[in-house]
């Protein structure tokens, strides 16, 4: 058998365009200009490139995009004072703390000091319970965009067996309410689950979040299942030059796509659907502070 590829950068691009129309509309119905603020502390490379990647999509959608960016070595209280003024910020409706940050920080202060209702990460506090609860959230980008992905390719997932291999805040446990939340059986395996092979066997969805480059195997895979590879790993790649890198996911593409009924390369799979989700949930976040109707098709 030989998968379908989920072009998840082509579909980022619907999501992008639709986007795109509402803040359109926003502006021109309600004079009302979406904006979002990413907030980066520190000079980590990945990160840098991630938050420039968001202003420009940002910018690019019609939105106000800004950027705020602390030294390495920010004392806490002056991001949480950027924060405060943020909250109270009325053309502000979406705030994005990058992670990780450094370690002096505490990451889950610094996230609950966000407005929960600007808080289009989805990792606050009251956002996680929300969700857990079946009551209405903002969603983490990730796992949203990963949603849409599989009911676009399958429509309903009602019934299905899905495992998410990661137990994270960010990935795999929101991943696994949303398919709950779809009528899917879950399960959540992690490294430490006895037999994971065979538990990852069983399912008709697998979404790999562990964070291990080409630890899933084809041989792991149901025939037919569908695969979302949410890992992003550089690994070294002497194939192409001294020094050369490339990038893979947590499954091994090629064993998985020769079993599995569809899947998501890396890159252009998973990632590109988390810029685009941010995007919409800022746009959705706008609409709620505002009292208008939520984008359609755009939330979980
Ligand atoms: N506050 C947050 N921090 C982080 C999040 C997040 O959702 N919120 N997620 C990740 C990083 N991330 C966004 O911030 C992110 C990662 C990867 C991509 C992406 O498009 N990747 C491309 C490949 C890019 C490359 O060539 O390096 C792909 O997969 O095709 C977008 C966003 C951690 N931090």
């Amino acid at each position: 058998m030989s998968a379908t590829i989920i072009d998840g950068k082509a579909f980022a691009a619907t999501v992008r365009e639709k986007v795109a129309g509402h803040v359109a509309r926003l502006k021109e119905e309600h004079g009302i200009t979406p904006g979002l603020a990413v907030v980066l502390v520190g000079e980590d490379p990945a990160s840098q490139v991630y938050v420039r990647s968001k202003n420009k999509a940002t910018k690019e959608a019609g939105m106000l995009g800004v950027e705020y960016r602390l030294d390495a070595d920010a004392p806490q209280d002056e991001l949480l004072r950027l924060i405060e003024d943020l909250n109270t910020n009325p053309e502000i409706h979406g705030i994005l703390v990058q992670l990780p940050l450094p370690g002096h920080l505490n990451e889950d202060l610094v996230i609950n000091a966000i407005d929960p209702a600007k808080d289009v990460d989805g990792f606050h506090i009251s956002n996680v319970g929300l969700l857990g609860t079946g009551q209405k959230s903002m969603v983490p980008c990730t796992p949203l965009g990963c949603l849409m992905m599989l009911r676009d390719h399958h429509g309903s997932l009602s019934g299905m067996n899905a495992v998410v291999i990661g137990r994270s805040n960010i990935v795999g446990k929101p991943m696994a309410q949303l398919l709950l939340g779809d009528s899917c059986t879950v399960t959540i395996a992690h490294s430490r689950t006895k037999d994971l092979p065979e538990v990852v066997r069983r399912a008709d969805i697998v979404v790999a979040a562990v964070g291990r480059p080409e630890m899933v195997t084809g041989d792991w895979i149901k025939p037919g299942a569908t695969v979302i590879d949410v890992g992003i790993n550089r690994i070294d790649a002497p194939e192409k030059g001294e020094g050369k890198t490339r990038l893979v996911g947590d499954c091994d593409f090629d064993s998985c796509a020769a079993v599995a009924g569809a899947i998501t390369p890396v890159p252009g799979g998973v990632g590109p659907m988390t810029i685009a989700c941010l995007l919409a949930n800022t746009v959705t976040a706008c609409c709620r502070a505002n009292g208008l109707a939520e984008p359609e098709g755009l939330t979980a």
